[in-house]
């Protein structure tokens, strides 16, 4: 899945409009929204004899919502447009072939919502949107029980950004057309979209193509590729080996956490690199890991992590330094460079020139914050033009990507949805995590998913020849956001344990996992 902004939704269907193809789209895309209440009809009780009410707004939008009511009519539906402008003759100021279609099914006209409608139908804005939105009085008093669904967009939500400037029609389900739109998931647009369902109207040739536009979902099916089974001849050096920085005499057990994230996503290796209050702990935890002082040889690691439970203090920022500087200095192996997920501590730690240099050195790098450690870094390490954006929706995504461009480095923003943004633009959200990985201690363990997924992918370029940017590598994004998949399935899936606490992750990262790579085979 791909979502684009309403603007790109607009840009490509300009030709088609030329082309004296909008009547037809339009039809189509009413078909599909009548298709989706009378499923809202059907589960609540029968299609034929009830009521559908549309409120109906200016526009094209509006003209969607006449044409479908116009063929709910036809399935014996009651259909009732409320139009919520009148022109001082009082004429509804709407549609005009809408409206006709509306008159030849014999629908109703009225001023209000009847209390009996069993689904209200959003017609009052689409894409074109402008600015804040007050309500119409029609919108204010929707019967108690009625199933709002929104034609297209929610009126109110910007349909690229997600944003709300002023009112906003909460729907139970948006019925969106020839893509989905960003400003359905992100933001304030995303809560009041409630499920988003897509009518194809025959737009996609003409979206644009580059996987930078656009924000990608990602399913199971997606990380089956990006992270897929070993090969039949694999060992652990060909499956990755993953050197972690992490855990301090203070937090021991980040680096207990970031290690089984590792081992659960399956590494061919996990190596701590840390003192002696988390090397025991790590080996008690975990007897199948490594744990020294200083981690993988520098040309073993394919992947390192550094940063959950690093700490602040002066040792700290010299274990940073050291992988930094064994990364770098691999980038002028045959090999190249290890890729690098910065996490946690080491998010307060790093220098721009630090960012600056592993983009030289040509690693992959993922930056994976929470907010408040988003919000830090962004004051640290300022960006012009990323400063100032609108938080609540596609502004944190245009905010990340800004950010990610300037520093050449791919970041992971995790929360209860996930955004990836990299440095050309290339967008991921992951939505499949929620407030059950809300606890202490779960981000360690992705950053150790993280590291194997990139370790994984490492270590099959080398053996396939070299780890330079080959076709059909996969993009740093992707990998990142299937890492974040791994890890919110874990946390919210079967294979969760109960209480969701961090502790269980690692070994639920293991059942995601196997059950990813072996399902064909019975193994699971
Ligand atoms: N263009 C196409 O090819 C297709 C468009 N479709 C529909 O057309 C919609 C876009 O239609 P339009 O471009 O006519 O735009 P809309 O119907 O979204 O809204 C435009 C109207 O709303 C008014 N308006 C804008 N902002 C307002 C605000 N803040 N408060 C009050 N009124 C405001 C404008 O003055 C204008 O009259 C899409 O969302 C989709 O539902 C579909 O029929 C599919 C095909």
């Amino acid at each position: 899945m791909r979502a684009f902004t309403g603007t790109q939704v607009r840009e490509a269907e300009r030709p088609l409009l030329a082309a004296g193809q909008g009547p037809a789209l339009m039809r189509r895309a009413a078909w599909g929204l009548a298709e989706h209440v009378a499923a809202v009809l059907r589960a609540r009780g029968r299609v034929s004899g009830a009521t559908v009410a549309a409120l109906v707004g200016t526009g094209n939008n509006g003209g969607d919502a006449l044409w479908a009511l116009a063929f709910l009519r036809r399935r014996g539906v009651e259909a009732v447009a409320v139009p919520v402008v009148r022109d001082d003759d009082g004429a509804p100021r709407w549609h005009a072939e809408g409206a006709a279609a509306l008159r030849a099914a014999e629908g109703r006209v009225a001023d209000a919502v009847p209390a009996r409608a069993a689904v209200v139908v959003d017609g009052i804005l689409g894409t074109g949107a402008r600015g804040a939105l007050t309500l119409p009085a029609a919108a204010r008093d929707l019967p108690a029980g009625a199933v709002v669904v929104a034609c297209d967009v929610p009126s109110g939500a910007d349909a690229d950004t997600g944003g709300v400037a002023g009112e906003v029609l909460a729907a139970a389900h948006t019925v969106t057309f020839g893509a989905v739109k960003t400003g359905l998931l992100l933001g304030a647009g995303a809560a009041a979209a409630g499920r988003v369902h897509l009518v194809d109207i025959g737009l996609g040739p003409h979206l644009p193509p580059e996987p930078r536009t656009g924000l990608h979902g990602v399913d199971r099916a997606a990380v089956r590729r990006l992270h897929p089974a070993p090969a039949p001849d694999a060992h652990k050096y060909t499956r990755g080996v993953v050197g972690l920085a992490a855990g301090s005499q203070r937090y021991p057990g980040a680096a207990v956490l970031a290690v089984g994230g590792a081992l659960g996503a399956g590494a061919g290796m996990a190596h701590l690199a840390g003192p002696a209050a988390a090397q025991d702990l790590v080996l008690a935890a975990h007897p199948a890991a490594l744990a020294s002082a200083d981690g993988p040889e520098p040309d073993r690691a394919d992947a390192w992590v550094v940063g959950p439970g690093l700490g602040a203090d002066a040792e700290a920022r010299a274990r940073l330094e050291r992988v930094l500087d064994a990364v770098s200095a691999a980038g002028r192996e045959p090999a190249g460079a290890p890729a690098v997920v910065v996490d946690a501590s080491a998010l307060e730690l790093v220098t721009a020139e630090q960012l600056t240099a592993l983009a030289a050195s040509g690693a992959r790098v993922v930056l994976t914050p929470h907010a408040g450690e988003w919000a830090r870094l962004r004051d640290r390490l300022p960006v012009a033009g990323a400063k100032d954006a609108d938080a609540g929706g596609a502004g944190e995504l245009e905010r990340l990507r800004a950010w990610a461009a300037a520093h050449r480095v791919t970041v992971l923003l995790k929360g209860p949805r996930t955004l990836v943004a990299a440095p050309d633009g290339e967008a991921w959200l992951m939505r499949d995590g929620g407030p059950a990985l809300g606890t202490a201690g779960t981000g360690d363990v992705l950053a150790g998913v993280l590291g194997a997924v990139l370790a994984a992918d490492r270590a099959r370029a080398v053996r396939a020849g070299g780890p330079s940017p080959a076709a059909g590598r996969p993009s740093t994004a992707a990998l990142a956001a299937a890492a974040a998949w791994l890890h919110a399935r874990a946390g919210t899936g079967p294979a969760a344990g109960r209480g969701a606490v961090a502790d269980a992750l690692p070994a639920a990262v293991g059942t995601v996992t196997a059950a990813l790579w072996w399902e064909d085979d019975g193994r699971e």
